[in-house]
């Protein structure tokens, strides 16, 4: 999977430029220094707008901030300095914002792609005949006067949108967009040190292509102004494309910044759509919001550089990596110990200190490693060859060195190589992990993302390594692209879960899902998809779209692909098939199971990649579904949905000898529907009779909870084991009961102590006098399913709350007796959380949303307001949310979208 690799202006912007605009650029030292970028700002500012758009305004600082306010309320826009010092405008948080919380999503201004969209028509209509491009041109769309540059296909977007404001016939609608558009683009920053002069050929060039109509609406200055400011606000895709953005262009750079720009590109790959900026850790409110202008691998370089590279938009970086921390990207190995990590102790510093032994090189051992980097800096050939081909005495630069970096990046970006060469791929791509988290000190980062994925489709030999890569992959997609992973994941889920009907599914995540089989199935990708679809839909294989396009997958190449994949189970089926069967597949599904590629993509994707959404209905290997839960309000509604789910999932994970998991069903009373459930899973649920807010009853219901956990099941199968509970769900509850007064009430007047104290006996004290009672088998649960790794909770436990018993959300009041008995049920959690901690043992509160249940039913004006779920749909989201909860996520309030709610 490609990650979001957008990357800010000047990174790609100084390649575009330093291609053609800066090889043409010959300013004079004169002109440099009589002009600054500030004062460009400022006394050309009013000028370029009276220029663009004569009759029009110029954006006041206010109005820019507002519009900036407005685009995004976690952003408040500031100004340093007077305008001709300091670092000009820039972005401050709001209020606190977690990592991968999105800041601000905005449409760019203008935007130009390779596809020349804008262009073409600037083109064939006017220097078509004059700039066209040869078939040597044809990929170098980064010259900016090829036909399907970018850069010049924004260029075109500026042009026609000032060709716009004129057109009579145009709507009213179009042409003020078009007004605002402009203003907003004239608002931006100019490029500070080259001056319009610097663009001077440039311009010319561009100047004597176009057409003398588009002449007529334009001017040289003018367009050596559009050309300053794309270059220093320009945000791309790669070469692909360039954008213009509004309050994205205000983020001010840092090194170690704390925003990135992070739209998912699997999510709308080509699409003129929203751009996502997105916190890269957590954010105080009031700390100033930066990114990257560099990126990684550009900003992976000497302090040197990057300080040259500012030098184009006019600053000086004095964020802590250009400042004082040790320069990283510049190690080298330590005569000492022998690691890789001698490095200046201070950016630009020649003392060399090693980061893992402390002692400082010797003088003249820092003289030599100093001397063969600049050797190498100086020669042409790749460092990265030429480290490894050193004798002893020249191998010096340690391998996260930049310069042995980007040597590798260069390597790892070819793809994946032969089988035979997999094993060095894999060493590269360690050294590049390890590099991106070294120098941005931050374990977990976006560019890690294709990193490891291509590290996990380069152990395929090797299933625990590869499981490892890929949960760390999705790891990464969870942490900084919560909306696309769970999108992945609900369209992945699609395609294996059986439905009713053929539903149709983007080619998308299709084809991520595809990229996965083919890697090991070579040409048989779209078979294998209608195969695996048929192995799942009972009502045949949906539609496949792509773009416009049905893609029918039954033909006779899909018939021949089936009879070879068939052939190919056949051969493994003895081995293969026993096991397969014993898990409760379909013949489709162990045909599958049994092709030695596609077990690996159903172990490793499916029950790894997707682990959260997977695990609960096919893989039957994990442990949540040996593990034993109790529902307690489970005689309706969600209560009810979950039993049978859990149930279900046990069911289908088989088992047998107590290690199948128990659901234990506590309910004022043995309703028919609970009885109807326990029926059907007789070796697997047992009823409770438990009354909340009867101490006695939770009291003697824990006690038979123990014995049923610790005797043997139905009275002969396995028991279940040590007697832990490894899930306890609370989604007993209550909102109105018209018999005992408790309604919910809209006015003081209508508070009755009786009905308030009834619903606290309920709402609160009830869950807590279950969490008192059967803590002793949670935390016995959690010792029996406690891994090494901290982070994950050995048994979880789910309270139902509400998110009107959010103070912190209350905006409407009423309600008082509901409202407040969640409100005590959250801090009862909060205090839980903090007691069971240590026992590996995660509390938290869920907001289940509005579901279909009779609670609902009542509301239907409620219902009305908001999206009410199906519960069947609902409960596996909640378990989803349950699963994927660590022991960080203890005491805290999440929404069943799994985002957090404030107290
Ligand atoms: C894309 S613009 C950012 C918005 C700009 N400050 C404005 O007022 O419109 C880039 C310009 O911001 C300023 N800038 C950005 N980051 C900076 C930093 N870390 N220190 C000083 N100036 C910075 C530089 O003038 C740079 O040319």
């Amino acid at each position: 999977m490609a990650s979001a690799e957008s990357v800010p202006s000047a990174a790609i912007l100084a390649r575009g430029r330093q291609r053609y605009l800066a090889a043409t650029a010959r300013p004079s030292p004169a002109q440099r220094h009589a002009t600054t970028a500030r004062d460009m700002r400022l006394d050309c500012g009013r000028a370029l707008l009276e220029m663009v758009l004569p009759q029009h305004q110029e954006l006041s600082f206010q109005e820019v901030s507002q519009m900036v306010e407005k685009i995004s309320s976690n952003l408040r826009l500031q100004m340093d300095g007077n305008g001709k010092e300091g670092k000009g405008r820039y972005l401050v948080a709001r209020c606190a914002l977690k990592a991968g919380e999105v800041i601000v999503s905005e449409r760019p201004i203008f935007e130009g792609n390779t596809d020349a969209q804008k262009s073409e028509k600037i083109y064939s209509e006017a220097f078509l005949e004059k700039l066209q491009a040869t078939p040597d041109m044809e990929d170098d769309v980064d010259d900016c006067f090829h036909p399907r540059s970018p850069l010049m296909d924004c260029v075109a977007a500026v042009l026609l949108s000032k060709q716009l404001v004129d057109e009579k016939s145009a709507s009213a609608d179009i042409r003020e967009k078009a007004v605002l558009n402009l203003q907003k683009f004239c608002s931006l920053c100019r490029s500070p040190v080259q001056s319009t002069t610097d663009y001077n050929e440039c311009v010319e060039d561009l100047w004597g292509a176009l057409k003398p109509e588009l002449q007529e609406i334009t001017s040289r200055e003018e367009l050596g102004h559009v050309l300053q400011i794309l270059s220093c606000n320009r945000f791309g895709h790669g070469g692909q494309s360039v954008q213009l953005m509004f309050a994205g262009s205000m983020f001010e750079h840092s090194c170690l910044p704390n925003c990135f720009l992070g739209t998912a590109c699997t999510a709308s790959p080509n699409a003129d759509g929203p751009q996502t900026y997105r916190a890269l850790r957590d954010i105080e409110e009031g700390e100033v919001l930066s990114i990257d202008y560099l990126n990684f691998p550009l900003g992976y370089c000497s302090m040197t550089a990057r300080a040259e590279a500012f030098q184009k938009w006019g600053f000086t970086c004095s964020c802590p990596r250009c400042v004082e921390l040790p320069e990283v990207e510049r190690s080298f190995n330590c005569a000492e110990c022998g690691e890789p990590d001698l490095c200046p102790c201070r950016p630009g510093s020649s003392v060399l200190q090693c980061l893992s032994c402390k002692k400082v090189a010797d003088a003249s051992y820092a003289a030599r490693c100093l001397e063969r980097e600049a050797q190498l800096q100086r020669e042409p050939a790749s460092p990265a060859r030429k480290v490894g081909e050193e004798s002893d005495d020249e191998n010096l630069l340690g391998h996260r060195h930049h310069l042995v970096v980007h040597a590798l990046w260069e390597d790892v970006e070819a793809g994946l190589p032969d089988s035979k060469e997999l094993p060095a791929f894999q060493q590269m791509l360690e050294v590049l992990i390890e590099s991106v988290s070294s120098a941005s000190r931050l374990e977990e980062h976006p560019a890690l993302l294709n990193l490891y994925h291509l590290a996990a489709l380069s152990t395929q030999d090797d299933l625990e390594t590869q499981k490892h890569y890929l949960q760390l992959e999705h790891r990464i997609m969870q942490r900084f692209f919560p909306e696309e992973a769970q999108r992945q994941d609900d369209e992945i889920m699609s395609l294996v879960k059986p439905t009713k009907e053929p539903t149709q599914l983007e080619t998308v995540t299709v084809g991520l899902f595809l990229e996965e089989i083919a890697y090991f199935m070579e040409d048989m990708e779209r078979d294998l998809w209608w195969l695996l679809r048929m192995a799942h839909q009972p009502a045949g294989p949906p539609e496949l779209i792509h773009g416009d396009e049905v893609i029918e997958p039954v033909d006779a190449a899909v018939e021949a692909a089936i009879q070879k994949l068939k052939e190919r189970a056949d051969k493994h089926a003895e081995e293969h098939v026993a096991q397969a069967g014993a898990q409760g597949l379909t013949a489709w599904e162990q045909h599958l199971t049994c092709s030695a590629g596609v077990a690996n993509f159903r172990q490793n994707v499916l029950e790894v990649r997707w682990t959260n959404l997977n695990t609960l209905t096919t893989d039957p290997m994990h442990p949540m579904h040996r593990m034993h839960s109790l529902v307690v309000g489970a005689s309706r509604g969600l209560g009810l949905a979950l039993t049978r789910h859990l149930a279900e999932v046990a069911h289908r994970a088989g088992g047998s000898g107590g290690s199948q998991g128990r659901v234990l069903a506590a309910a004022r009373r043995p309703v028919p529907a609970l009885e109807e459930v326990r029926r059907s899973f007789p070796d697997i649920v047992e009823i409770l009779e438990l009354d909340v807010t009867d101490p006695d009853s939770v009291s003697s219901a824990a006690s038979r909870a123990k014995e049923l956990l610790e005797s043997p099941r139905g009275g002969g199968g396995g028991g279940g084991g040590r007697g832990g509970l490894h899930l306890l769900c609370h989604t007993a509850g209550l909102l109105q009961d018209k018999d005992r007064g408790v309604i919910p009430e809209n006015h003081l007047q209508k508070v009755e102590a009786n009905a308030l104290a009834y619903s606290f006996a309920v709402n609160a004290i009830g869950p807590l006098l279950v969490l008192k009672h059967f803590s002793p088998l949670l935390k016995a649960g959690a010792t029996d399913q406690r891994t090494e790794d901290s982070d994950v909770p050995g048994a979880r436990a789910v309270f139902y709350s509400a998110r009107v018993g959010s103070i912190g959300d209350n905006a409407t009041g009423g309600w008082y007796s509901y409202r407040s008995s969640k409100a005590a049920l959250n801090q009862m959690v909060r205090c839980a959380s903090i007691e069971l901690r240590r026992h590996s043992v995660c509390c938290f509160a869920l907001h289940p949303g509005t579901v279909d249940t009779d609670l609902t039913r009542a509301f239907a004006r409620a219902r009305a307001k908001y999206k009410v779920q199906d519960v069947d749909e609902a409960v596996q989201k909640h378990l989803q949310i349950v699963e994927s909860r660590t022991m960080a996520d203890s005491g805290r309030f999440f929404d069943w979208q799994g985002k957090e709610v404030p107290w």
